[in-house]
């Protein structure tokens, strides 16, 4: 297969020097606009199981299996992610690669190779390999350390500012999204370009992201209505990001201000009518605080653009409080309440939107699971591990809130 030889050469890490259109993106040569020009390429049919040695899975999303597996004949191990063509159109198909591919020079960008092919019935394309998985297997009960966050805030703030640039919005910031390299978190990636448009594109709702992502100008919209899409909503999901990682939970269960107490409390303080810091917020230090009223402006066209960022990196972030007042968020037991009951809604959303997936698409991924196990790969991943993941964690939570109570 010819396509391998640029495998190997883009396993080599010189992935810019191995396709020169490359640095005129990277230097942000105007030219460059064919970014915006889909291209097609020709998918040849490949015998997977014949080519490639497939080690494990690595995940499922709602649209994709990927893999790790080596290619017998060069030895080279990489990931492919496997979509099936019932679950995503040609053309939706082209546009991830053709985005995948043409951002992945980035540093904080998973590089995507040119390596595309058809099996069975899935559209594959190859990428490198991420050894310590995304960010949802990664953030802990209580979060992570400061400086993780602040490493993963800049590195990501650098991916997006790259493809805003471009005039791009990613439109899927998540945790799951965020694939690690170094335990210290000095070194992630942004990957799935799946649901990527060009700003100001008709677009309806993403369908797998949790509603504690989604910015409240989309909450507003609609199911299936269509809507122009912004590169102001990746600069909120960016700060839900910062947060969920600084914490171990999202600061509310959904961004509308009708029906959720917790966003209702923070737009209130947002919009200076209270003076009162919601519970949740109440661990941070007042630059951070300043980070997050701007990254989550209610207002979309009111909101900083990601680089905003870059201006508290050297700030202090978190408040130094007694223990048992920070775990409480610094308020009373009645917000510790609120706080754990947030995170019982975390769950249940988690769990709902499983159910949702399932639902969705029971019949498509059996059918993928059938071609998967035919080349004899375990197809029972892993809802249940991460459902267990996510009890553990949530009564870990609960189990520090009672003991962090006793002591008040
Ligand atoms: N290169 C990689 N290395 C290691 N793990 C990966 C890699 N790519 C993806 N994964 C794992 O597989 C999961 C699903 O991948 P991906 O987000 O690309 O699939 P998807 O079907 O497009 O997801 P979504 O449900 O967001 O649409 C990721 O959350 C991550 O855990």
């Amino acid at each position: 297969m010819a396509s391998l030889l640029v495998l190997t050469t883009l396993a080599n890490n010189d992935k810019l020097d191995a396709l020169p259109a490359f640095s005129a993106i990277m230097r942000g040569d105007k030219k460059e606009s064919s970014i915006h020009r889909i291209q097609e390429v020709a998918l040849e049919d490949v015998e997977m199981s014949r080519d490639y040695d497939v080690i494990k899975t690595l995940g499922e999303g709602c649209f994709a299996k990927v893999l790790l597996a080596t290619h017998r004949r060069t030895s080279t191990t990489i990931v492919l992610k496997a979509i099936h063509t019932e679950l995503t159109g040609v053309k939706d198909f082209y546009r991830e690669f053709h985005y995948s591919y043409h951002l992945s020079p980035h540093p904080n960008i998973l590089s995507v190779y040119s390596v595309v092919f058809k099996a069975d019935d899935c559209f594959v394309f190859a990428q490198e390999y991420a050894p310590l998985g995304d960010l949802a297997g990664n953030v802990r009960a209580g979060g992570l350390p400061e400086q993780s966050c602040k490493n993963i805030a800049q590195q990501l703030a650098s991916a997006l500012e790259f493809l805003h640039s471009k005039d791009l919005v990613h439109r899927d910031l998540k945790l799951e999204n965020i694939l690690v390299f170094a335990a210290d978190m000095s070194k992630v990636k942004l990957c799935d370009f799946g649901s990527t448009r060009r700003d100001g594109s008709l677009v309806t709702k993403t369908k797998c992201t949790w509603h504690p992502f989604i910015p409240p100008e989309v909450c507003e919209v609609v199911s299936n209505e269509r809507y122009h899409c912004r590169t102001t909503a990746d600069c909120w999901q960016l700060g839900i990001i910062i947060f969920v990682c600084l914490t171990g939970c999202p600061p509310w269960q959904s961004a509308d201000s009708i029906s959720d107490p917790a966003y209702c409390a923070f737009l209130r303080w947002q919009k200076r009518r209270t003076t009162k810091v919601p519970p949740q917020f109440r661990r941070f230090s007042s630059r951070l605080l300043r980070m997050f009223r701007r990254l989550l402006e209610h207002k979309a066209d009111k909101r900083s653009s990601v680089s905003e960022v870059n201006k508290y990196l050297k700030d202090a972030w978190m408040e130094r409080k007694s223990p048992a007042a920070t775990a409480v968020g610094g308020g009373t037991s009645s917000s510790a309440a609120a706080v754990s009951g947030d995170k019982r809604d975390y769950l249940n959303m988690y769990l709902d939107h499983g159910d949702e997936h399932n639902q969705l698409s029971d019949e498509s991924k059996s059918k993928l699971k059938r071609l998967l196990n035919s080349y004899g790969l375990e197809t029972t991943v892993d809802q249940k591990v991460m459902t267990k993941r996510v009890w553990e964690w949530l009564m870990t939570c609960e189990s520090e809130l009672e003991s962090n109570l006793e002591g008040i």
